[in-house]
């Protein structure tokens, strides 16, 4: 997608803050008392690709919507492009498009007159809008004048992206937008948001799919019952799982595991399968099997498993099951 240079003038950033998003001791308590963030700081660097990961009801909603304006912080701050939300509403909302997780349109109107009635909402001055420039890089210019509820499930989500994109925001975030999306489409999105990520728009993503996140975001964040348990680049944190698993299918039922073999973790599944947890920078595979034949053990089937981004996120996150 070529998004061309703006036409209208954009939103002068501060030059003193490197930071694209700058988060610092966010605190959200909910009337009733849930403490959805508990003291939240992190950076999005500028010209990123970055991940916000969490299990359902970390707080990532309660954390972007704060940043859109739709939920009051209870205290700490929050800068957008440079822009204090509290004290420079106007410029931090400026600043950031936002790509829901629901599909909402007035489906009366044509795809071309939400974008003008998006834009109109920002005060962009007619003679500056971009509609149809942004129809055709999402190539939708051939529905301008479609109704929207006749629009693919594809087309709405590309939409979506469109009104985030009216004002010409340095940030885009995208909140859980493949959710219920088949694979093809989802490819199709991630394209989209690269050539945009390319033409300089720093982006921001939640996501559950952890593989999704492994293969876009330069860097990952992952807040866990309000907290931020890691920051860091992806690669850095593919790094910190050293965690590798051997499954072993032996020859002879056991009721135990066999004891002292050189692991973090054993696991008897059934009475035959035995999924062994291992550190991979200490030990190797071949040893596992020999520690196993040394206890007496013939090994009929053997597989590993690889740590990746999942891994990490259950260790940080402890809780066994991504959810939703
Ligand atoms: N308006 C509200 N009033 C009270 N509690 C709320 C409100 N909104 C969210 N919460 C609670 O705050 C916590 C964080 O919710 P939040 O929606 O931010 O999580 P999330 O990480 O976005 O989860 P999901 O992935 O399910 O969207 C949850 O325990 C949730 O129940």
């Amino acid at each position: 997608m070529t998004i061309a240079a703006p036409k209208t003038p954009p939103v002068p950033a501060d030059p003193s803050q490197p930071a694209a998003i700058e988060i610092r001791d966010l605190r959200k308590t909910y009337k009733g008392g849930k403490e959805a963030l508990k003291g939240v700081s992190f950076d999005v660097p500028r010209g990123s690709i970055f991940g916000l990961l969490g299990p359902n009801g970390a707080g990532k909603s309660t954390l972007i919507n704060i940043l859109s304006g739709l939920v009051n912080k209870t205290s700490g701050s929050a800068r957008i492009w440079g822009f204090d939300i509290n004290k420079d509403p106007r410029n931090a909302k400026r600043s950031i498009g936002i790509v829901p997780q629901e599909i909402m349109f007035d489906v009366f109107f044509t795809p071309l007159e939400t974008l003008e009635l998006q834009a109109g909402m920002y005060g962009i001055a007619p003679e500056y809008r971009r509609s149809m420039e942004i129809l055709r890089a999402l190539r939708l210019d051939d529905k301008a004048n479609a109704y929207t509820r006749t629009l693919s499930g594809g087309m709405k989500r590309r939409l979506l992206i469109g009104k985030a994109l009216v004002h010409d925001p340095p940030i885009l975030i995208l909140d859980e937008p493949t959710a219920g999306v088949d694979i093809e489409l989802r490819q199709q999105l991630w394209t989209y948001v690269r050539e945009l990520h390319a033409a300089g728009t720093t982006v921001v993503l939640t996501t559950h799919y952890l593989e999704e996140a492994e293969e876009l975001c330069d860097r990952i964040a992952i807040i866990n019952h309000g907290e931020v348990v890691a920051n860091d680049e992806t690669g850095t944190l593919l790094a910190q799982a050293h965690e590798k698993r051997l499954i072993a299918i032996v020859d002879r039922d056991l009721s135990e595991v066999p004891p002292d073999l050189p692991v973090m973790k054993a696991e008897l599944v059934g009475t035959r399968e035995l999924v062994l947890t291992y550190d991979r920078s200490r030990i190797g595979a071949g040893r596992l099997l020999s520690a196993l034949s040394e206890r007496g053990l013939t090994v009929e089937d053997v597989s590993t498993r690889e740590a990746d981004l999942e891994d990490v996120f259950l260790h940080l996150t402890q809780s066994g099951a991504l959810g939703g």
